[in-house]
């Protein structure tokens, strides 16, 4: 007997408009309701009159979907005896639409019959699904001989794909791509460029697409913000383009190509680059799927049935390996495995699964029924086939290890210490199972791997003083899309209310928080950086938006913390002085640290001065010396008020907020025990035992110690002092030359209201203009 069942919160959650009388209204004779003029008939999913759903608030490619649509008016119910779900609904989706909804494969992500749909999930068809319509290329795009398919007129009138080729005054936005030529795309590929506006390939992509697509495994080296996607994304388009042109693409349940990435948000960013190239709507791109933690794993899992490109994260994707559905079988069958970021990726920490999967993909042993358990595979220690991949392996980062490049470059002396470091890039680049004897290694940037738009600089301060150093150079930065890098969560967790507390709108990025919260901080920088808006244009993180975040106009980096090793400063610098645009890096450091990282700035620039045969300490002689950048101390000195108090007010709500978490575990572990617990008591008997740490939390509970009264006081203060303007618009230069009475200039300000000198904003003289 058919029964109703109303969806879950989730899906409700996900529409703009809920449906309509999920509860009864149905046409059923069991619950006896009136007939509706027009009966309501059962239909499929993909039959559904679905609407596109508009998400201003979101990420595009949220939860790896590309695209929301909702549907109104649906009663679904549920078959007890198989479990089943059948939608009724009076209309369906309009005949042109349906063809559009349909790929050409016929293949669809929510599976249609409800086999495998076991419950309710949120119903969403990735872009790449909806936009089967073709359309003119550019009229610039020609002279490619590799052509897979001509495109055809865009019959269809496809008013989305003629509007991207539209200006925003109405007239053909014409970027000429014919720089692509001596690549031999496809026109497909050539339109997507043109409709990205990518003139001209980078030196990475014009170095490695060719040797790509001849087949080729390649080892790829550019500096950070140098198109490094593209360079592998282009020939897995032209790839799946080419298949599609025989028909091979229709009906198969493998993807073409697996990337491998370090970290979640740089997977979805990777997703999104691709699904840029791929899907913008001239012709139907390959599906990609993203697996990464931190989100619904079944709905990875449908997602990946169907997907072209699967990109993920090791320790997800391993989880999803291991479920012993077939999935390891499907990416046995990749064409491209792509390791991004290798050297992060094949370094400590991601070793263990990485290799899991490198091992799985390669081993040869598959149950009967076509499933797979990688863990008892694992445990039978069933190793990897050697050299008889089918399959390209494609590795990149914007750094390696120097022995490794000096190798690679045919320069380093072949011999046994090669296996002898189980944890080296080396080691493990042995696994990676090429399929020729010695992969390509392509390094366009063999002089300097850090971006040539960039400038680098210093400010020494005291440890105790970073946060009003970090705060001066915020506001001398004013308006200006800033990236803080620091080495712990827990300097995130208290650096961004203190920036908040001073009226900045600061994010937090680290991998302590839900991933939902995480993808939101990215977006909302990123919202803030495309709309040029001043406000949130901060992001405080850790290192784990060191590598491949590619955010547009990040103009400055600065490391409140130093880096832990050189490679991590490339990669966090790299953040800005992207694509060809100008930024700077300042690192925040005490005075007995700049000497080290004098040291260690001179050995990233060395790095390339010693493949060619120096020593690291010849190069690093002759090396860069970074600047020191002077910050006039009055105006650091003036700005210390607001400060102290904005930080007295983040620790007293954090060390609350402590408090009450840890008084409710305390509570529930007492509960659990069928005990008393008196958290006075329990704090009495605490203070007794002194030790370690006992400083720190007498701070703690000073802090916590504040009334509300005493809160809302500092609060006005501090309010009072935001709302006084300081006079930054003084050098140590200006000083010097002594051109400027300070004192007198300062004192004006105070009695004048603010009304003379320059104020917050961009200052002249400091030196840190040039940077
Ligand atoms: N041919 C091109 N012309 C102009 N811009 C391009 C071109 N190719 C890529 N870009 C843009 O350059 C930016 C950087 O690209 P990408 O993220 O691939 O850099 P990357 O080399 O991978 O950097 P990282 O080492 O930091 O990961 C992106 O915004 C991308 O859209």
């Amino acid at each position: 007997m058919a029964t109703k069942r109303p969806l879950p919160s989730k899906v409700a959650a996900m529409k703009t408009k809920k449906r309509q009388r999920l509860d009864g209204g149905g046409p059923t004779a069991d619950h006896g309701v009136k007939p509706a003029k027009k009966a309501k008939t059962a239909r499929r999913v993909d039959e559904l009159a679905w609407k596109d759903v508009s998400m201003p608030d979101r990420m595009d490619d949220y939860e790896g979907f590309f695209g929301l649509e909702e549907v109104d008016d649906v009663d679904v119910l549920k078959d007890d005896t198989t479990g089943k779900f059948s939608f009724l609904s009076k209309v369906a989706r309009a005949a042109p639409e349906k063809a559009a909804e349909g790929s050409a494969d016929g293949k669809e992500v929510d599976d249609v019959d409800g086999d495998e749909w076991s419950g309710f999930d949120d119903v969403a068809v990735p872009e790449g699904k909806k936009r089967a319509t073709k359309s003119k290329p550019p009229a610039k795009v020609q002279g490619s001989k590799k052509a897979t398919k001509a495109p055809k007129p865009d019959i269809t009138g496809s008013a989305k794909a003629a509007f991207q080729q539209l200006g925003e005054d109405g007239t053909e936005a014409e970027t000429d791509v014919s720089a692509w030529r001596a690549l031999e795309l496809s026109p497909d590929t050539m339109a997507s460029l043109a409709t990205l506006k990518f003139s001209k390939p980078t030196p990475i992509q014009k170095a490695a697409v060719p040797d790509i697509l001849a087949g080729h495994d390649v080892v790829g080296k550019a500096s950070t913000g140098s198109g490094k996607t593209l360079a592998f994304g282009i020939p897995i388009l032209e790839r799946f383009l080419e298949l599609r042109s025989v028909g091979k693409t229709k009906g198969t349940k493998t993807p073409l190509a697996l990337l491998l990435s370090p970290t979640r948000e740089l997977a979805h960013q990777l997703s999104k680059h691709l699904t840029s190239l791929c899907s913008n709507g001239l012709f139907e791109g390959p599906l990609i799927a993203t697996l990464t933690g931190g989100l619904s794993m079944q709905k990875q899992q449908r997602l990946l049935k169907d997907a072209d490109i699967v990109v993920g994260t090791p320790g997800r994707l391993w989880e999803v390996m291991s479920d012993g559905q077939g999935t390891i079988k499907a990416l046995q069958q990749v064409q491209f495995l792509i390791v991004d970021e290798a050297d992060r990726l094949l370094s400590e920490g991601h070793f263990k699964e990485v290799e899991e999967i490198l091992n799985a993909l390669d081993r040869k042993e598959v149950d009967e029924d076509g499933a797979d358990d990688a863990s008892e595979a694992h445990q039978k220690g069933q190793s990897p086939s050697s050299h008889d991949s089918a399959r390209q392996t494609l590795v990149f980062s914007a750094t390696f290890d120097r022995g490794l490049q000096r190798k690679l470059a045919g320069k380093g002396k072949a011999g046994n210490d090669l296996m002898s470091n189980k944890e080296s890039l080396e080691y493990l680049l042995s696994k990676l199972n090429f399929r020729e004897e010695k992969p390509k290694f392509i390094d366009v940037n063999p002089v300097s791997q850090m971006a040539t738009g960039l400038k680098e600089g210093l400010v020494e301060c005291n440890g105790t003083e970073k946060d009003l150093y970090l705060y001066a150079l915020l506001l001398l930065h004013a308006n200006v899309r800033t990236l803080v890098f620091t080495n712990s969560i827990d300097a995130v967790r208290r650096i961004t209310p203190l920036l908040q507390n001073l009226g900045l709108s600061a994010l937090a990025l680290h991998s302590g928080m839900a991933q939902k919260a995480r993808l939101r901080s990215v977006e909302r920088f990123t919202q803030t950086a495309d709309s040029k808006k001043p406000s949130a244009s901060i992001l405080i993180a850790t290192d784990v938006a060191a590598r491949g975040l590619d955010i547009a106009n990040v103009q400055l980096v600065i490391h409140y913390h130093l880096p832990r090793a050189a490679d991590t400063y490339v990669h966090r610098s790299g953040r800005t002085a992207r694509a060809g645009q100008a930024g700077s890096s300042v690192l925040l450091c005490g005075p007995e640290e700049v000497a080290g990282v004098r040291r260690l700035v001179a050995k990233v620039h060395a790095q390339s001065a010693v493949q060619h045969d120096q020593t690291a300490n010849e190069a690093a002689k002759q090396g860069y010396y970074i600047r020191t950048l002077d910050i006039d101390r009055r105006i650091v000195s003036r700005l210390k008020p607001r400060v102290t108090l904005a930080k007295k007010i983040a620790d007293s709500s954090s060390a609350k907020e402590k408090h009450n978490k840890k008084d409710d575990f305390m509570r529930q572990a007492a509960e659990d025990l069928g005990v008393d617990y008196d958290s006075e008591e329990f704090e009495q008997q605490e203070r007794g035992h002194r030790g370690r740490g006992g400083g720190r939390k007498k701070k703690e509970r000073e802090a916590r110690g504040l009334t509300k009264a005493e809160v809302g006081s500092m609060r006005a203060e501090l309010k009072d002092l935001l709302s006084q303007r300081v006079n930054v618009g003084v050098s140590e230069k200006y000083l010097t030359a002594g051109r400027v009475d300070v004192d007198e200039l300062l004192r004006q300000q105070d009695e004048g209201g603010g009304k003379t000198g320059e104020f917050l904003g961009q200052v002249t003289g400091m030196g840190l203009e040039d940077l």
